[in-house]
């Protein structure tokens, strides 16, 4: 279980990102963030993970305020959070296999600066992950090399490799057609369905948001303006995610999901 409790967010330059922010979230769940540019979605994924510092409040996860950590057991807590960016994030001109294997990076005393310092185990669970991720045959390229929605699942296989518990995806298919944000959605969902992680997706098209949800927190100018179950999300209309969302709301086309393999 996670909690969110009274969040705040004030950057340096005084600008108010997250204002008393609340919510909880069961383990399981696919919760989806929702609202405008600038609500403070991307703030509030990168605080539960402290990427960025809150001001105030607390991030209680498994009973722990992930807010208050330091040194170790921040480090030990952020390796069970998996992150996954809307550009990638990948180091381009290394190969898609060394980009995964940094994923484990957490779990090294020293920071092995080639594979030879990896162990057996960690190569091995490397090329099970490449493989469970269908890029196989990429794993030698230079990241770079690779298609949009190739270096998203390079992103999701270096979070896999931290074998996180919960995983963070910040508009993680914003960058993608129709058809790869499903295939790479989907992805995400097998994730949570069959190996229990929680995901917290943050998300631009109502559509998506229906089809993958299965609960809702929309921000508004750093505030929380709803949260919604699974059925209450089936059943909003694009009038109210606009009332959200602002004018931006859109779908991207739900038909196109039945063209998608796997
Ligand atoms: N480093 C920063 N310093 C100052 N203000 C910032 C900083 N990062 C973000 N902000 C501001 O905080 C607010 C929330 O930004 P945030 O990026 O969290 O929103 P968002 O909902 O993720 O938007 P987007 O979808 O455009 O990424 C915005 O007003 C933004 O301009």
């Amino acid at each position: 279980m996670l909690q969110i409790k009274n969040l705040t967010k004030v950057y340096p330059d005084g600008t108010v990102a997250l204002k008393n922010v609340s919510f909880e979230v069961p383990d399981g769940e696919f919760l989806i963030v929702i609202g405008l540019s600038g609500s403070g979605k991307s703030t509030l994924l990168r605080c539960i993970n402290r990427l960025i510092n809150p001001t105030e409040g607390e991030i209680i996860w498994n009973g722990i305020d992930l807010s208050k950590l330091e040194g170790e057991d921040l480090r030990k807590a952020r390796r069970k959070i998996g992150m996954i960016f809307q550009n990638f994030n990948l180091v381009k001109r290394s190969s898609v296999f060394s980009n995964v294997m940094s994923g484990r990076l957490g779990y090294s005393r020293t920071i092995p600066s080639m594979f030879g310092q990896f162990s057996k185990d960690d190569i091995e669970m490397g090329r099970k992950v490449v493989e469970r991720l269908g890029i196989t045959s990429q794993m030698h390229k230079r990241a770079d090399e690779l298609s949009g929605g190739q270096q998203q699942r390079v992103g999701i296989a270096r979070a896999l490799m931290q074998e996180p518990e919960l995983i963070l995806a910040d508009e993680p298919v914003a960058s993608l057609d129709p058809v790869l944000a499903h295939s790479i959605l989907k992805t995400l969902e097998t994730l949570n369905q069959e190996d229990g992680l929680t995901v917290i997706c943050s998300l631009h098209y109502l559509d998506l948001v229906q089809r993958y949800g299965t609960s809702v927190v929309g921000l508004r100018e750093g505030e929380v303006v709803y949260r919604g179950s699974r059925e209450d999300v089936r059943k909003m209309t694009d009038e109210q995610f606009k009332e959200i969302y602002g004018a931006e709301a859109e779908r991207v086309g739900a038909s196109i999901e039945g063209s998608v393999k796997g």
